[in-house]
């Protein structure tokens, strides 16, 4: 169990500056988790954790040791990758207690741990069976149960569940979560899926260009990004150039936007005076134009739609030519709406102003 403290962690390779300054804390027991697109640097900070890399310049504390220079195998990490990393030729018993014998425990505790982690993750009396004889969602359960069994301070996963497919990945989400929170192992988890952060984690650093763009727990960077930037990798968002108009009462700004008036919170000020509104798509209400807009809507077509079930998804083009997404929960204001529909679209108060320069 630990703290984990990133200090001003730097990393360059040749001229190229891949992690530019990042510094965190991270409670003892949270799941926190790295977002980014590939090439951020997700992967690079999570083996300069783990002690495969060792950065240009800062340095990693967990509780308040430092163990920038401390090798990879006395830091207490366990790891879990994207391709399991089992050994092929041990069976799945063998293959859990390797971190327990390498540490010297004796027999008998060998014999009581790795039966009490294979039940933990759901795989009790497979330990005979080889890698080759599971499949790929047991084979990453017996990966995350030889990274639990040795009870590290710190778990670090890598993308590990990138190579399982769609429902299975879904269900993986909860066997890794609901151990994290029966175990509280600090853990940092690294993936480019946002919906897979969003939800499993305590808190989100979302990565940009080797820098933590925004920190912060999943509803928190869903319903406030600071940035264009976040609205748009976590979740859906439509931004829309907006000119900044007057402050209002309540935080709530106003903004005029294609045409119309549009009042939200102002996420940060933009130092150049350009704004973009960012509007979730289920934030934006849509209905026949059967009058003229009033402030705060928009006209706009329906290019095409798609019925999901208990959801309705939009894609609106306004006169502009911009492009909405919106989506509807039931059926009964929006079953009579159809693709070359004249529309109008409302933006609700929860839209968002963020500054433009960061998109
Ligand atoms: N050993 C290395 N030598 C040179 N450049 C490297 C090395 N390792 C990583 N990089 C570069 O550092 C940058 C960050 O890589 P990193 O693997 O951390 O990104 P990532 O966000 O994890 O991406 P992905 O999701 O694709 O794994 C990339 O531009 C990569 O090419």
């Amino acid at each position: 169990m630990a703290e984990l403290i990133l200090q001003d962690i730097r990393k360059s390779y040749g001229n190229a500056e891949v992690l530019k300054g990042i510094s965190r804390r991270i409670a003892d027991g949270t799941f926190f988790t790295l977002l980014g697109p590939s090439g951020c640097g997700k992967t690079t900070l999570l083996r300069i954790i783990a002690g495969f890399v060792s950065p240009t310049q800062g340095a990693v504390h967990f509780n308040k040791e430092d163990i920038t220079r401390v090798s990879p195998h006395h830091r207490g990490v366990g790891m879990v990758f994207q391709d399991y990393a089992l050994f092929p030729d041990k069976n799945v018993f063998d293959n859990v207690a390797y971190g327990l014998r390498a540490r010297k425990l004796s027999s008998k505790e060998v014999q009581r741990k790795v039966p009490e982690y294979l039940e933990k993750v759901g795989l009790s009396g497979l330990g005979s069976r080889l890698p080759a004889e599971m499949s790929g969602g047991q084979r990453q359960r017996v990966a995350l149960a030889r990274a639990l069994v040795i009870e590290p301070r710190v778990l670090l996963m890598d993308e590990p569940l990138s190579n399982l497919d769609a429902s299975l990945r879904v269900q993986m989400r909860d066997v890794i979560r609901s151990l994290q929170l029966e175990t509280r192992t600090t853990t940092i988890f690294v993936t480019h899926d946002q919906e897979e952060a969003l939800a499993m984690s305590d808190e989100i650093a979302v990565m940009k260009n080797g820098r933590i763009d925004q920190c912060g727990a999943p509803t928190d960077v869903y319903r406030n990004p600071q940035t264009a930037y976040v609205s748009r990798f976590v979740g859906s968002a439509n931004l829309l150039p907006a000119e900044f108009l007057a402050h209002g009462e309540g935080g709530m700004d106003r903004y005029r936007v294609q045409g119309t008036l549009v009042a939200g919170r102002t996420m940060d000020v933009a130092k150049n005076g350009r704004y973009m509104m960012v509007a979730r798509p289920e934030n934006i209400t849509i209905r026949m134009k059967n009058s003229e807009p009033v402030d705060g809507e928009l006209e706009g077509r329906i290019a095409s739609l798609q019925f999901q079930g208990y959801r309705t998804s939009f894609h609106v083009v306004l006169k502009s030519g911009e492009d909405l997404h919106v989506e509807t929960v039931g059926e009964a204001e929006t079953s009579a709406l159809g693709r070359g529909d004249n529309v109008i679209v409302s933006i609700g108060e929860k839209c968002l102003f963020v500054p433009e320069a960061s998109a």
